[in-house]
């Protein structure tokens, strides 16, 4: 059967290779509508090549640049209008949320509203707004299908499991572009330095919360609501291989991985056609050639951006939503040479601590308090 299929952010790393599995399978996907932000001339290719009824690009201008280009049949949107078209007008069954960043919650409201099924990419939906997110997909009885390898590697593990008899999830955390370095040798890292990461190859934005230890603070809360766990049966291992992309120990003290090369079409895959699974574009697993697979415990004082994220996650209401926007500025500052990499945990612990946390906020809440601290960690001066 074909899975007819949409994808916002289908320009970035999650979107392409999203595409690389429907075009390794054409025959099971429709594609039905995508959206880029800023890159016209790879969305403009895209959709020469899948055909897609609508697609939505960042602004106004490179709309009408698309226009030219593209399929006549294919709508062309733009802005917040376009990725809510992408995500909720067409006959997908699916949506893939592949954009970085909050931006990504209403037109994932908007699509889970419309009844779709949400393959779960961009995880700032869930920390910025989980009980709004996931109440909606309660109330529609719409599945968030997990993207994340870990949050895919988890889900895996659960299959057919009694969650009262789940003792810990166990995330695993490379540790990033900096995993070998102390605190001291952060100083005066560069740019350049923090986008290379050891195993996966994402966008800029992920890959420097990779090496802040964001990624692993937003994962944590990502995964206490798409798991329904409480923080205390949350737990982090530092795992340099990425071999093994999560655990769950039960309470006869069995514990299941999910192991395989770092490729994130294997997870997107498993999203798309879950419960069904075939062959992928991806390489098989040798483990005898890797040898040894390494483990450490986790360092509060080390990542002190992961400590704070447990905290934002307990204390719960906006503060999540606060300790990711404050991040996601944070981070475009550093990206634009702005602030140094040290720097990015002092704007997040900045904005939690002049931040007054809501409790159980309301969507316009949450949206008042995102561009709070959005404000805040811009104009943050060191
Ligand atoms: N990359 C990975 O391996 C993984 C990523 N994730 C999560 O998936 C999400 C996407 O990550 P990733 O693919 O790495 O990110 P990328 O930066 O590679 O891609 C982001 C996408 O969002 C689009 N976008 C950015 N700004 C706008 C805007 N203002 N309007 C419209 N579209 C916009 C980009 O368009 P354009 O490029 O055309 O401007 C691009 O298509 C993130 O939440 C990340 O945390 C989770 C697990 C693994
Ligand atoms: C591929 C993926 O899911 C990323 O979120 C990845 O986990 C980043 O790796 P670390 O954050 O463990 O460095
Ligand atoms: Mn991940």
């Amino acid at each position: 059967m074909t899975k007819r299929i949409a994808i916002l952010g289908s320009t970035g790393s999650i979107g392409t290779q999203t595409l690389d599995i429907v075009a390794n399978a054409p025959e099971r996907f429709q594609v039905e509508a995508i959206s880029g932000g800023y890159n016209s001339k790879l969305l403009i290719e895209q959709a020469k090549q899948f055909q897609p009824k609508i697609v939505s690009v960042a602004t106004k201008e490179l709309a009408a640049e698309v226009a030219l280009h593209v399929p006549s049949q294919t709508k062309v949107y733009y802005g917040e209008e376009g990725l809510l078209e992408v995500a909720a007008s067409t006959e997908a069954e699916l949506l893939v949320t592949a954009l970085v960043g909050s931006q990504g919650l209403k037109p994932t409201l908007a699509a889970i509203e419309a009844g779709k099924q949400i393959g779960l990419a961009n995880k700032e939906t869930l920390v910025s707004a989980g009980h709004i997110v996931t109440e909606a997909a309660r109330t529609k009885g719409v599945a968030l299908l997990p993207v994340d390898s870990e949050h895919s590697a988890i889900f895996q593990c659960l299959n057919g499991e009694k969650r009262a008899e789940v003792a810990k999830l166990i995330i695993t955390a490379s540790g990033g572009s900096f995993r070998d370095r102390t605190r001291e040798e952060l100083v005066g890292v560069t740019v350049e330095q923090a986008l290379a990461h050891p195993n996966w190859s994402m966008g800029a934005k992920i890959t420097i919360d990779s090496a802040t230890m964001v990624n692993k603070g937003l994962e944590v809360i990502e995964a206490r609501w798409l798991f329904d766990l409480p923080y205390d049966q949350i737990e982090v291992l530092i795992h340099p291989e990425s071999v093994i992309h999560s655990m769950v120990e039960f309470v006869d003290r069995s514990v299941m991985a999910q192991l395989g090369n770092p490729d994130m079409r294997v997870p997107i895959q498993y999203a798309l056609t879950y419960p069904d699974r075939f062959q992928t574009p991806t390489i098989p697993l040798k483990l005898a050639a890797i040898g040894k697979l390494h483990f450490r415990e986790m360092d509060y004082e080390r990542y002190p951006c992961l400590r704070m994220a447990f905290e934002s996650g307990r204390q719960g209401g906006t503060t999540p939503t606060v300790y990711n926007a404050a991040n996601e500025v944070a981070v475009a500052r550093f990206l634009k040479g702005e602030i140094t990499f040290l720097q990015i945990e002092q704007v997040i612990e900045g904005a939690l601590q002049k931040h007054e946390s809501f409790a159980n906020p309301n969507l316009a809440l949450i949206e008042e308090q995102d561009a709070w601290a959005r404000a805040f960690a811009a104009a943050i001066r060191f």
